[in-house]
C-alpha cells in the first residue's frame, strides 16, 4: 500500500526546482554522474590490476599502469567533490526555501478563505503547515533523488556482471529483488507501527501536559483525579511500548532472513566466479571488480530501502502542502481595492438565508433588518439562535447563501476588505489574548496608528476607565502575557478590556461587541457600559449580550429566535409586547427581586 505514495514522487521534485531551481537541477546532475562514477570505478580497478598483472608478466608498460592509476584517481576524486558539492547544496536548500518558499506559504495564510477553517481535512492541513513542512519536503526531494541515483547505480553495477555472462547478470539482478522487497518490509513494519500509533501518541502527549500544566493540574488535584490520568497514561504507554517491541523483533526477524539470503547470495556468485576464474574465463582485475560489486549491491540495497522508508514518511508534507496551496483565497479584484468612505453608513440584511459550510442546518433564515449610523443597537436570544453568525455575515466572514447585505445600497460582497474593516471592529466572544506589548495589544486595531500614545491611551481609558491596568515602568511596552519574563498575566475580565480598547482603537463607524462584559464583574460592567455610552455616541454600536439589563440602554432591540428575527424595538416597547424579550427579560429581573 505504501508503494502508492511513489505517484506522488514527481511533486517534491517539482517544488524544489521551483523554488531551489539552479540548486535543485544540480544536485540532480550530481546524483546523476556518482550513480555512473561508482561502476566505472570498479571498471577502472580492474583495469589497474589487470594492468598491472601484465606488467609483472613483461606485457605491458608503466604508461598503460600509469594511465589507469590516473583515471582510477581522477574518478575517486570526482566523486569525493560530487559528495562534497552534494553536501554544500543540502545546506544551501534551507536558505533557499526560507527565502523563497517562507514568503509564498506566509502569503497564502495571508489569503486563505475564512471558510477554510470549517472543513476538519483543512484544519488538518493548516495545523500540519504549521509544523515547518520544507524541511519535509527538501528530505523526500533528497530521498527520491538519491533512491533514483541507487536504482541507477544497481542497474549499472549489475551490468559489470555482463561482462562476464549475460545470465550472470539477470541473476544477480534477480537476486536482488527480493533482497530490496525483504528491506523495504522490515523498515515498513516500524512505519506502519509509526503511524498506527500516531493518535495514541497524540494521547499520550495530551494526558502528560494535563499532568504537568499548571491549569488543569490544580484542578485534577482539587477532583483527585490526577491517579486517573496518571494510570490511563500508564495503560496506553505500556500497549506503545509492548507493540514497539513487537514490530521490533518482527522487522529484526525480516533482516535476519535477508542477512541469510544476502550471505547464500554471495557464496553463490563467488563460488560461480572462482570458478570462471580457474577455467581461465575472467582475469585478476574483472573478479575483485566483482567482488566489489557485490558490497556495493547489498550495501545500495539497505540504502533505498532505509531512503524509501524516509520517503514515505517526508512526502506526506508534500500532500498537505499541495492541498494548503490549493485552497481557495479570499478574492480581492482589482475593482475591490477602493477605500471609498461611507458617511452615516446604514446596514441592511434583506431577507438573508445561511448554512455553515459543510452543514445542512439552517441558521439564518430570512433575517431582514436595517441599523442606521449613531444607533445602539442590542441582539438578543437563546443560546444557539444565531446572533454572533450574523455578525460573521456582517463582517464578510461568510456569504449568505440567500439574500443580500448592503452598505448604503452597496452590496457587502462589493466592498473591499479595506472598506469592511473601517467599517466595522468586533470583539469576539473567543477574543485573542496576544503576548505582545500593551501598545501592539491596542494597536493591531489600527497598525498606522502604534506609535500614536495619546490615541492608545485614550482607547485604554475608555475601555478601563478605573485604570486596573498596572503598567511597569516600560509603560504601553509592558509585555502581557508570560512569553516573556516581565510580561503581566492579566485575569479574563482584563484581556476583554485590552480588547476592547483595541476594538475602539480602531476608529471604525461601528463597533460590534459580542458578550462584551462576560468576564466582568457587575462593578467593571457598569462602569463599561457608562464610558461605552460616552464613545458610542459617536458611533453606531451593536452589541450581543445574555444580560438584558444591557439592552435597556439600546435604541433598538433585535430578539432572534431560531435563526429568525422575532422581535423589534427598544426595552418599553419589547415588555409591553410580552413576548420572548419581556420573558426573558422578567426571567432575569426575578433573580434579583428575590435578593432585594
Ligand atoms: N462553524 C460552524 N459550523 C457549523 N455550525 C456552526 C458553526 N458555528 C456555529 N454553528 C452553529 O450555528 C448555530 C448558531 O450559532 P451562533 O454562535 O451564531 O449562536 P449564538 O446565538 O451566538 O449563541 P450563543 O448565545 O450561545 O453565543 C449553533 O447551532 C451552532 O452550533
Amino acid at each position: 500500500m505504501k508503494l502508492q505514495l511513489l505517484r506522488y514522487c514527481l511533486d517534491p521534485i517539482k517544488i524544489m526546482i521551483k523554488f531551489c531551481k539552479a540548486h535543485a537541477l544540480l544536485k540532480i546532475i550530481l546524483l546523476i554522474v556518482s550513480a555512473i562514477l561508482a561502476p566505472l570505478s570498479l571498471l577502472l580497478t580492474e583495469d589497474l590490476i589487470d594492468s598491472v598483472s601484465e606488467l609483472y608478466k613483461g606485457n605491458t608498460g608503466y604508461n598503460h599502469v600509469g594511465l589507469n592509476l590516473v583515471l582510477l584517481l581522477i574518478t575517486i576524486l570526482t566523486i569525493s567533490l560530487c559528495t562534497s558539492m552534494e553536501g554544500y547544496l543540502n545546506i544551501n536548500f534551507d536558505r533557499l526555501l526560507l527565502k523563497n518558499w517562507t514568503p509564498v506559504v506566509l502569503n497564502k495564510y495571508k489569503q486563505l478563505k475564512y471558510s477554510c477553517f470549517e472543513d476538519q481535512e483543512t484544519q488538518d492541513t493548516i495545523f500540519q503547515m504549521s509544523d515547518n513542512p520544507s524541511e519535509s519536503i527538501k528530505n523526500s526531494f533528497l530521498n527520491i533523488t538519491q533512491i533514483g541515483s541507487s536504482l541507477l547505480s544497481l542497474v549499472l553495477l549489475n551490468l559489470v556482471f555482463a561482462k562476464v555472462s549475460v545470465w550472470l547478470s539477470v541473476l544477480c539482478f534477480v537476486f536482488t529483488v527480493p533482497m530490496l522487497f525483504l528491506n523495504y518490509r522490515a523498515m515498513t513494519i516500524l512505519d506502519s507501527l509509526f503511524y498506527k500509533q500516531s493518535a495514541e501518541d497524540r494521547k499520550l502527549g495530551y494526558l502528560l501536559g494535563l499532568l504537568t500544566t499548571k491549569s488543569s493540574l490544580s484542578e485534577l488535584k482539587l477532583f483527585g483525579a490526577v491517579e486517573y490520568i496518571v494510570n490511563q497514561w500508564g495503560g496506553i504507554r505500556s500497549k506503545v511500548y509492548k507493540e514497539r517491541v513487537g514490530a521490533n523483533v518482527k522487522s529484526q526477524k525480516l533482516i535476519f532472513i535477508n542477512t541469510l539470503c544476502v550471505m547464500a547470495w554471495t557464496v553463490l556468485i563467488i563460488i560461480t566466479l572462482v570458478n570462471y576464474m580457474y577455467n581461465g574465463l575472467i582475469t585478476l582485475g574483472l573478479f575483485v571488480a566483482l567482488i566489489g560489486s557485490l558490497n556495493s549491491i547489498i550495501s545500495i540495497s539497505e540504502q533505498v530501502s532505509w531512503e524509501y522508508s524516509e520517503y514515505s514518511r517526508n512526502v506526506l508534507k508534500t500532500k498537505y502542502y499541495k492541498h494548503f496551496m490549493s485552497l481557495p483565497e479570499s478574492e480581492e479584484s482589482a475593482d475591490l481595492k477602493r477605500e471609498r468612505c461611507f458617511n452615516s453608513p446604514e446596514i441592511c440584511f434583506n431577507d438573508v438565508y445561511f448554512s455553515y459550510p459543510h452543514s445542512q442546518k439552517p441558521i439564518l433564515q430570512g433575517v431582514s433588518l436595517t441599523i442606521r449610523h449613531n444607533e445602539r443597537i442590542a441582539i438578543v436570544g437563546k443560546n444557539g439562535a444565531g446572533k454572533s453568525t450574523l455578525i460573521k455575515l456582517l463582517c464578510g466572514l461568510y456569504q449568505p447563501d440567500r439574500g443580500e447585505i448592503t452598505i448604503n445600497g452597496i452590496a457587502l460582497s462589493n466592498l473591499s476588505q479595506h472598506e469592511i474593516s473601517a467599517l466595522f471592529s468586533v470583539v469576539f466572544q473567543d477574543f485573542m489574548k496576544y503576548s505582545l506589548t500593551v501598545r501592539e495589544n491596542i494597536a493591531l486595531g489600527n497598525i498606522t496608528k502604534i506609535h500614536n500614545d495619546a490615541a492608545i491611551d485614550k482607547a485604554l481609558g475608555q475601555a478601563e476607565p478605573m485604570g486596573f491596568l498596572k503598567l511597569t515602568g516600560k509603560g504601553l511596552n509592558t509585555p502581557l502575557g508570560k512569553l516573556e519574563d516581565d510580561g503581566i498575566d492579566l485575569s479574563g475580565g482584563e484581556w476583554q478590556r485590552i480588547t476592547i480598547a483595541r476594538a475602539l482603537f480602531a476608529d471604525s463607524s461601528f463597533i460590534i461587541l459580542d458578550e462584551p462584559t462576560a468576564s466582568l464583574d457587575p462593578v467593571a460592567e457598569s462602569e463599561l457600559y457608562q464610558s461605552l455610552s460616552l464613545v458610542i455616541q459617536e458611533k453606531g454600536s451593536i452589541m450581543i449580550s445574555h444580560r438584558l439589563a444591557s439592552a435597556k440602554l439600546a435604541d433598538k432591540i433585535f430578539v432572534i429566535d431560531d435563526g429568525r428575527i422575532c422581535e423589534e424595538g427598544n426595552h418599553d416597547e419589547l415588555i409591553a409586547k410580552q413576548g420572548i424579550y419581556a420573558e426573558m427579560f422578567r426571567a432575569q429581573a426575578k433573580w434579583y427581586d428575590i435578593i432585594c
